[in-house]
């Protein structure tokens, strides 16, 4: 079920590149720019953070969907999919973070 939501907002994501900017949140933000895109990610990282702070885990939850939202924007806005970052976890699991860490180039 997970992943096929990631899918079907892809897909949504996907089609606003076609959309009216006054038509659609998401098309209005390509229209802004990637600026604007990491503005709004950046934002929505703080507000986990603070709900994290204050302990409110529907708040957390909300405020992460926001964040995922964003960055799934920017994938989109990038010409990435969710899959690309998936098949990146797939590829670390069941590695160790410090062996991960250790092997990382950049
Ligand atoms: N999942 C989401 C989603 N999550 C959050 N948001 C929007 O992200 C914004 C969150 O920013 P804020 O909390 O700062 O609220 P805001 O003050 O309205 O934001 P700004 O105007 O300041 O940027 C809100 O406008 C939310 O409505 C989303 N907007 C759209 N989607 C999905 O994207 C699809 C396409 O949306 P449209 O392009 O609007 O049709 C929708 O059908 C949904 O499935």
């Amino acid at each position: 079920m997970n992943d096929s939501v990631l899918t079907q907002l892809a897909e949504v994501l996907e089609s606003r590149k076609q959309a009216e900017p006054d038509s659609s949140y998401v098309a209005k933000l390509y229209a802004k720019g990637l600026d604007s895109i990491l503005k709004k990610i950046g934002e929505e990282a703080t507000e986990t953070v603070m709900a994290a702070k204050d302990g409110e885990k529907d708040k957390i939850v909300y405020e992460v969907a926001d964040l995922w939202f964003h960055t799934l924007v920017l994938l989109a806005q990038q010409n990435l999919h969710p899959d690309d970052v998936l098949k990146e976890l797939a590829r670390r699991f069941g590695m160790s973070g410090l062996v991960e860490k250790a092997n990382r180039t950049d």
